[in-house]
C-alpha cells in the first residue's frame, strides 16, 4: 500500500489582505475567524526561536501520528472479513490440527444420533414388531424381449443413462414409453406436451415402481421426477378400479406427500390432466383426485367426496387431520410416495410421516424421490423401506448441468441497485429468491416503484395471495416472482430465463433446489448468486466445491477460501454439502437438538409405542 504525500505546513505570515494603509483607506471586510487566526499567527511569532522549533517538531510529530492513523484505517477497510476468517485459520493451522480424537468423537456422535432414529413405520407396525419381507406385486411385466435380456445388457442401457442403481432384483430399465405399456390415451397426452422419450429417472424409476418395488429415486432438479411417481399410482388405481368400481366412501389407492401447499397444487393438477386424458377414452375409467391441503375449504371438493376416491394429493398436517376425522380411511391404501422426501424426513415432518402411515392397515408400496438426499437420509429411508431399489442419476445434491452458474460478490446496500441491473440479462420470467419473508416484500415494492410487474409470495401470505401470485406468473401475466424458500421447492414454471439469490440460504441443498427452478427438461438457465461478508464460510466452501464440480467458473473471493473445514468431493453425508466434513457440517447442532427433543419426547412418553 502506497503512503500519502507528506502535506505541506503551513507557513505562518501576516495575510496580505490585512493591509491598513490601502491607498484609498478602504478597509476590506475581514471575518472573525480569520482575524482570530491571525492574531494567534502573530502571538506565536514572538516566541523564541528554540520554542518555535519544539512547537513545530511536536505538530509535524502529530501529523506523522495522525497519517499513520489514517493510513492504518485504510488498510483495515479494504480487508473484507473473508480474509479476516482467513488469517483465523492459517493462525489455526500453525497452532496445529484439532485433537484428532475429538473430530472422530464428534463423527461418531452424529452418525449414532441418526441411526438411533426410528424406522419410518407405523408406530402399531413397530409396537406389533410387523415387518414385511416382500415387495408388492402387481401384474404389470415388461415386454417380453426386455425380459429376456441379460443383466449386462440392462446394466449397459444404465450405463448409457449413468444411471446407478442399487438392490436386489432390479427391474430392468426401459428406454421407451410404449414398452412400459402405459394406456394409449396418457402417451398421446404426454406427446402433445413434447414428452416423447422417459427421461434417465423414469426410464428406471417407472419400471421399479410398476413392479411394485419400494423406491428412492434421486436426480436432478426438473428432470421429470413426478411423472415418475404419479404413473405408478394411476396405473394402480386404474388396475383396482377396473377390477371393481369405487363408490362413495371406498379409497384412495394411494397418496403423494409433498411438503409445500403449492407443490401439492402442481402435482395435483398434472395427476387431474393425466387421469382426464385417460377418462377421455371410453376405454377407461374416471380416476377421482382428491387435493388435500390447508389453507382450502374441503367442501370445495365435495364433488369428488362423494364418489369413490382414487387419489389423494396432500400435505402432512391437512391429510392427518381429515384422517383423523375419518373423511377418509387408509384402510385400502396401499402407495405412499414422498416428494422432495429428505425436506419432509430431515425437516420436521417425520413425526407427521409417522402419524401418516399410522393409519395404514396394511402393506404398502412406498416412494421417496429428491433431488437433494444426503447420504446419511438415504440409510435411514433404505432401513425402512422393503428391498428397497435405489435409483440415481448424477450426484445426490448435484446441480443440474443445464444451469449456468453465476456468484457475485455485492455489498449488502448495493443489492437491491444491482437487482436491477441483473434483471436486464434475460428476458423474462425471472424468480428471485430470498430468506427473509420481509426482504421479499421489500425487493417486490422497490421492483414495482421501478415499474418491473413482480408479484411476491413466502409462508406469511394468504393461500388467495399466494395462489394468485403463482397463476400470474404463470400464465405470463407477471414477469418477475419474489419467493421465499416455499416456491423453491419442485415448483414447476415454464422456461424461467433467470433465476436470482438475493440472500445465499444456509444451506447448501436449498440452493442447488432454488437454481433448479431454470435449466429444467434440458432446457438452459443462468442463476446468479449475490454473496458477501453477511454469507457463512461453510456456505461459501459448500458453493464452492459445487461450482467446481459442475465445472462452473469459481469467482477469485470463493477460490481463495482457505479449505480447512474438510471439503471433498463425496459430500457431507448429513447435509450433502461438498465444502465440509460431517464433524464441521452446519446441520450438527439441529441433528444433536433434535435428538435431545426426541429423547425428551420419548421420556415422556408422548411419542412412545
Ligand atoms: N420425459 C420427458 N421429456 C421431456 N420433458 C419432460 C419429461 N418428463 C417430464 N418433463 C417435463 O420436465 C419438467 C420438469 O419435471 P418435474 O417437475 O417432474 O421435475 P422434477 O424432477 O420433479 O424437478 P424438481 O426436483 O425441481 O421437483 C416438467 O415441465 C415436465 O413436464
Amino acid at each position: 500500500m502506497q503512503s500519502q504525500p507528506k502535506r505541506r505546513r503551513v507557513e505562518r505570515s501576516p495575510s496580505p489582505t490585512y493591509n491598513l494603509d490601502d491607498e484609498d483607506g478602504y478597509e476590506p471586510y475581514v471575518p472573525v475567524a480569520q482575524r482570530r487566526q491571525e492574531k494567534l499567527a502573530r502571538l506565536s511569532s514572538w516566541r523564541t526561536p528554540s520554542d518555535k522549533k519544539q512547537q513545530d517538531d511536536i505538530e509535524e510529530r502529530e501529523d506523522e501520528e495522525k497519517e499513520e492513523e489514517r493510513r492504518r484505517e485504510r488498510a483495515r477497510k479494504e480487508r473484507t472479513l473473508l480474509m479476516e476468517a482467513q488469517d483465523v485459520h492459517s493462525r489455526k493451522a500453525v497452532e496445529g490440527p484439532p485433537a484428532v480424537e475429538k473430530a472422530a468423537e464428534a463423527d461418531a456422535e452424529i452418525l449414532e444420533a441418526i441411526k438411533s432414529r426410528r424406522k419410518l413405520a407405523s408406530d402399531l407396525e413397530l409396537a406389533k414388531g410387523i415387518s414385511y419381507t416382500e415387495s408388492l406385486t402387481t401384474s404389470w411385466r415388461p415386454p417380453r424381449y426386455i425380459r429376456d435380456r441379460t443383466s449386462e445388457q440392462h446394466q449397459k442401457v444404465r450405463d448409457k443413462y449413468h444411471i446407478l442403481v442399487d438392490g436386489e432384483d432390479i427391474p430392468p430399465p426401459i428406454e421407451h414409453f410404449v414398452d412400459m405399456k402405459i394406456p394409449e390415451p396418457i402417451l398421446q397426452y404426454l406427446r402433445s406436451n413434447r414428452i416423447t422419450a422417459p427421461t434417465p429417472i423414469q426410464l428406471q424409476g417407472i419400471p421399479a415402481a410398476f413392479s411394485g418395488r419400494d423406491l428412492i429415486g434421486i436426480a436432478f432438479t426438473g428432470s421429470g421426477k413426478t411423472l415418475a411417481f404419479c404413473l405408478p399410482l394411476i396405473m394402480l388405481a386404474l388396475e383396482e378400479e377396473t377390477k371393481l368400481p369405487f363408490v362413495r366412501g371406498e379409497g384412495p389407492v394411494g397418496v403423494i406427500l409433498c411438503p409445500s401447499r403449492e407443490l401439492a397444487n402442481q402435482t395435483y393438477e398434472n395427476v387431474v390432466a393425466w387421469c382426464g386424458a385417460l377418462a377421455k377414452s371410453a376405454k377407461y375409467p374416471q380416476l377421482n383426485v382428491l387435493l388435500c391441503i390447508g389453507g382450502i375449504s374441503m367442501n370445495e371438493q365435495s364433488h369428488v367426496m362423494s364418489k369413490g376416491l382414487h387419489i389423494v394429493v396432500a400435505t402432512p398436517g391437512r391429510l392427518i387431520d381429515m384422517l383423523e376425522k375419518k373423511k377418509f380411511t387408509f384402510n385400502n391404501c396401499k402407495y405412499l410416495c414422498m416428494d422432495e422426501a429428505d425436506r419432509m424426513i430431515d425437516l420436521g415432518f417425520e413425526d407427521d410421516v409417522r402419524n401418516i402411515m399410522s393409519f395404514f392397515k396394511r402393506q404398502r408400496q412406498t416412494l421417496l424421490f429428491s433431488a437433494t438426499m444426503p447420504r446419511k437420509i438415504q440409510d435411514f429411508a433404505q432401513q425402512s423401506l422393503i428391498r428397497p431399489v435405489l435409483v440415481n442419476v448424477g450426484r445426490a445434491g448435484a446441480a443440474n448441468l443445464d444451469v449456468l452458474q453465476v456468484v457475485e460478490y455485492v455489498k449488502q446496500e448495493a443489492k437491491m441497485v444491482y437487482l436491477l441491473e441483473c434483471l436486464q440479462k434475460t428476458p423474462p420470467p425471472v424468480i428471485i429468491f430470498s430468506e427473509n419473508k420481509n426482504e421479499v416484500d421489500d425487493i417486490q415494492e422497490y421492483l414495482l416503484l421501478k415499474g418491473v410487474e413482480a408479484v411476491a409470495i413466502h409462508g406469511s401470505k394468504t393461500q388467495e395471495e399466494r395462489q394468485y401470485a403463482i397463476k400470474s406468473f404463470k400464465s405470463g401475466a407477471k414477469d418477475v416472482m419474489v419467493a421465499s424458500g416455499v416456491a423453491s421447492k419442485g415448483l414447476d414454471f415454464n422456461d424461467i430465463q433467470h433465476v436470482i439469490i438475493f440472500s445465499m440460504p444456509k444451506e447448501i441443498e436449498d440452493y442447488v433446489h432454488q437454481i433448479g427452478r431454470t435449466g429444467r427438461s434440458g432446457k438452459t438457465g443462468i442463476a446468479t448468486t449475490f454473496v458477501n461478508m453477511n454469507t457463512p464460510e461453510p456456505t461459501l466452501l459448500d458453493l464452492k466445491y459445487l461450482l467446481m464440480e459442475a465445472g462452473q467458473k469459481v469467482p477469485p473471493f470463493l477460490s481463495s477460501i482457505d479449505d480447512s473445514q474438510g471439503g471433498s468431493m463425496k459430500g457431507c453425508p448429513v447435509c450433502g454439502g461438498l465444502g465440509h466434513s460431517i464433524s464441521n457440517c452446519p446441520k450438527r447442532e439441529d441433528a444433536q437438538r433434535r435428538l435431545m427433543a426426541s429423547h425428551r419426547t420419548t421420556d415422556d412418553g408422548g411419542g412412545g409405542y
